[in-house]
């Protein structure tokens, strides 16, 4: 407990630190979690509160894991916009010095695991997530044609999201996971790629600049709607 304090939200409005990034109101259900939230990357936003005080052994593994995960990240995304003939690396250019930040979230076992979720439904306001199941517990579920489908833990696997999903929880055991959120630079514009608009495929979302965009979405109720539809034109 002593340990976890140190690293506690400080601040009304604050996301980073142990808590919950989407309390609205005293009377809102909350999740059934512990998340530790953190910015990573780039280094000089790493909050001089929280990431010298985490245990020794969590800071120099997460230091590695996080330019490990940059470069997955930078792999995968460039794959995806060979696939989609997206031209002049458009999108990659927007993840140079990306923001990169983790949850690490824990799942205490519930008595009645029917009354809570474990995360809300939602979208992460990021780029691409990449989630490890730590302990292989079952409790990520996707959104496919208006169904929540599960998502079976595999050893030694990641899990890349790009879409709807939440966390459910069980009475037997906790349930452990690490998610990655890249995101882009926070000074570039985000709207359709230009390199796929044409007069008969004009571009459907609004531009927006970076920081308006993550602002837009932790200052809104997660209602199960994704932020895509928020904006759409
Ligand atoms: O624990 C999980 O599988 C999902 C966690 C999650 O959605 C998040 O941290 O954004
Ligand atoms: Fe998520």
């Amino acid at each position: 407990m002593e340990e976890k304090k140190k690293l506690w939200q400080n601040n009304p409005g604050d996301i980073e630190g142990f808590g919950d990034s989407f309390v609205f109101s005293e009377e809102q259900k909350l999740d059934w979690n512990d998340d530790l939230f953190l910015i990573t990357l780039p280094l000089a936003f790493r909050k001089p509160h929280l990431f010298p005080n985490l245990p020794l052994l969590l800071r120099e593994s997460l230091e590695i894991y996080s330019l490990e995960l940059e470069k997955l990240a930078k792999d995968i995304i460039s794959q995806m916009e060979n696939v989609l003939g997206i031209k002049s690396k458009e999108i990659s250019k927007l993840f140079e010095d990306g923001l990169q930040s983790m949850s690490i979230n824990y799942y205490p076992p519930c008595p009645q695991p029917e009354q809570v979720i474990g995360v809300t439904p939602h979208s992460d306001a990021v780029g691409l997530t990449i989630l490890l199941q730590i302990n292989q517990v079952d409790g990520l579920q996707v959104k496919k044609d208006g169904v929540w489908i599960p998502v079976k833990p595999l050893p030694n696997t990641f899990i890349v999201n790009i879409g709807d999903h939440r966390a459910i929880v069980n009475s037997a055991q906790e349930r452990l996971s690490l998610a990655t959120f890249l995101n882009t630079n926070i000074d570039c514009t985000i709207g359709p790629v230009n390199s796929l608009i044409t007069q008969e495929n004009p571009g459907l979302y609004k531009t927006q600049g970076s920081k308006d965009y993550i602002k837009g979405i932790f200052s809104r109720e997660l209602d199960g709607k994704s932020y895509v539809d928020v904006m759409k034109l």
